[in-house]
């Protein structure tokens, strides 16, 4: 089963690239850029990766982030998460970034897009790894600040698959950010967002009439409404649900608590995703392995979720085909 697990092309549809900071690229680039961390070791920063919630973990996230500040940072960060990725069978990656986390450090777009950017390039040719970006807005931070970034961004919008909607969710519903998605939208870049992870079934109906997203970020309290749940069965809504990540932010207690397997027989769209593997425990085969160990599938569900997210990826028809044919041969 785990040569399986491995060999199955893997599509990665929800990853911050941000959250793939290992703790030892964490210290190469803080030497490298000259920048003080708070800890002596890569030890006592594996050690402080003890989550009570989600705003538990963005205070470490957002912290950790300060040692990406040049192109060469962030192209090293994307290209060590595209190695590791590709080792473990995953074929596509919808990787996303929170540009105004690295815009409030004085790290301009440029920096940001051409480091991203040159990896992604890199990436395609080198690890058969195809690659598409999400610009992802923090929705804790004010609806002007996400639309100026939507406007610094218009050199790059072919490069920009959709934009997101993360960071803090409990207190910040996303219809404030209706007018920034539609201008998206306007542009010819659809929406997903974060909804339903620690927020209420209202942030998900929210984030599909407000937004008029085409995915949702985690999604997994949609189970506490039965009406939205035939929505998104009906609508065939993929859902980027993250098991280790809702472990680790206490969404629930242990992986044989997680509502996958209500998920699944409630008939909805599901992709299992990392999130942010490097605070997380594990990347995406070691999702599909904890979900193996807790819920017992066998093969046919796992294809399935497989297939699930080539089908909800973005990237061009030539090589869905190609994935799909290398999933079903
Ligand atoms: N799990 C998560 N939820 C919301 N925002 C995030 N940013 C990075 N990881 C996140
Ligand atoms: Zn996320």
């Amino acid at each position: 089963m785990d040569a399986f697990l491995k060999n199955l092309p893997k599509a990665e549809l929800h990853l911050h690239i941000e959250g793939s900071l290992e703790p030892e690229l964490m210290f190469r680039l803080a030497g490298r850029n000259d920048v003080a961390l708070p800890y002596d070791s890569v030890e006592q920063v594996r050690a402080a990766y003890d989550f009570s919630d989600l705003p538990s973990f963005l205070n470490l996230y957002y912290q950790g982030m300060a040692v990406l500040l040049t192109r060469e940072d962030f192209h090293d960060l994307a290209m060590d998460y595209f190695c590791r990725a590709a080792s473990e069978g995953v074929v596509h990656v919808d990787l996303s970034f929170d540009p105004q986390a690295h815009l409030k450090r004085g790290v301009s777009l440029d920096v940001q897009m051409e480091g991203l950017l040159g990896a992604m390039k890199e990436a395609e040719s080198e690890l058969d790894l195809s690659t598409a970006l999400i610009l992802s807005f923090l929705r804790d931070e004010p609806v002007a600040s996400a639309a100026e970034v939507l406007e610094r961004a218009q050199p790059w919008l072919s490069q920009i698959s959709a934009v997101g909607l993360d960071s803090a969710e409990a207190g910040y519903p996303p219809g404030p950010f209706a007018d920034v998605f539609r201008a998206a939208r306007e542009l010819g870049i659809p929406g997903v967002a974060h909804a339903g992870e620690e927020g209420p079934p209202d942030y998900i109906r929210s984030a599909l009439d407000d937004l008029k997203v085409i995915r949702v970020d985690h999604g997994v309290r949609c189970l506490e409404d039965p009406d939205l749940v035939r929505r998104l069965q009906e609508e065939r809504i993929p859902l980027t649900v993250c098991p280790l990540s809702n472990v680790r932010l206490k969404v629930v207690e242990q992986m044989a608590d997680h509502p996958l397997p209500r998920l699944l027989e409630e008939g909805l769209t599901l992709t299992i995703n990392s999130d942010d593997p490097a605070y997380f425990g594990g990347g995406v085969l070691d999702n599909y392995r904890a979900c193996q160990a807790a819920f017992g599938w066998g093969e046919d569900i796992f294809r399935q979720l497989a297939r699930n997210a080539l089908e909800a990826a973005f990237m061009t028809e030539d090589r869905r085909q190609t994935l799909l044919a290398r999933l079903e041969g």
